[in-house]
């Protein structure tokens, strides 16, 4: 089966500073990853270049796949299978939820696609709120916006950045069910976090990005401590 994202060799450097060397990573349907790392190791850098945005002086080599498709060959092909949450969402203030999701939903180049009130409404965004301007929104309403586009444009392939950043207790555990929703459906996540209990409750794989690479994260509820956590960022677990 094609994996939904497929990195391989991938290196990126800025002003000549090795920021990712020779990165893998695969990721299979119904499969939710995290990466956690340091800041500036290089996890928002690694969403943008799997997003293809990084501009065309920047010295990246290695080969991104996205449901078998090259983002280097075919962008806006391999993007259509992709929805990406950043960590602020982004969608139209003076828009509703509903506004913004018919937006979105004419710039892409799906031709199948769900019913909006039914994306809403699996993702919980309370029906009231539908037709109000999205600058009305808290932070985690506007990433449901985000959430039930892509349910809507059918995106096999989801991207996070920092998701639980800012988020209240209960706005954190709803937005992890609807991460662990999206594996269900057969979605693959890749987020990137800070919050490493939450990355525990909802993935199947944790990885930590550091020296540019990816490495297995080994530890999980039962042996997290402060101590570990601390040790694991400083490459020493
Ligand atoms: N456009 C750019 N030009 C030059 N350096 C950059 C650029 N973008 C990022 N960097 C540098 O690359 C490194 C990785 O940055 P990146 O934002 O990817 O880290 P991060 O792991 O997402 O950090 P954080 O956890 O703080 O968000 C940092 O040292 C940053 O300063």
């Amino acid at each position: 089966m094609t994996a939904l994202l497929s990195i391989e060799q991938l290196s990126l450097r800025f002003a000549g500073r090795d920021i990712l060397q020779q990165l893998a990573l695969t990721l299979q349907a119904g499969e939710v990853v995290s990466v956690l790392g340091s800041n500036g190791a290089g996890k928002s850098s690694l969403l943008k270049s799997i997003l293809g945005l990084h501009p065309a002086k920047v010295d990246q080599s290695g080969q991104i796949l996205i449901a078998g498709v090259d983002i280097s060959q075919a962008r806006s092909q391999a993007l259509s299978h992709l929805a990406y949450v950043p960590e602020q969402p982004a969608v139209y203030g003076h828009l509703s939820a509903i506004e913004n999701i018919h937006y979105f939903l004419s710039l892409t180049t799906m031709s199948q696609t769900m019913d909006i009130p039914t994306c809403l409404t699996m993702v919980g965004l309370p029906e009231q709120a539908w037709r109000r301007p999205c600058n009305e929104y808290s932070k985690g309403m506007k990433q449901k916006v985000m959430l039930a586009l892509a349910l809507a444009k059918q995106a096999t392939l989801l991207l996070l950045d920092e998701p639980n950043s800012g988020l209240d207790p209960q706005a954190t555990e709803e937005l992890n069910q609807l991460i662990l929703q999206c594996k269900n459906k057969g979605m693959g996540v890749l987020v990137v976090t800070h919050d490493v209990l939450s990355a525990m409750a909802f993935s199947d794989r944790l990885l930590m990005l550091a020296n540019g690479q990816l490495q297995p994260v080994l530890l999980d509820q039962s042996t997290l401590t402060l101590q570990n956590l601390k040790q694991l960022y400083q490459g020493q677990a």
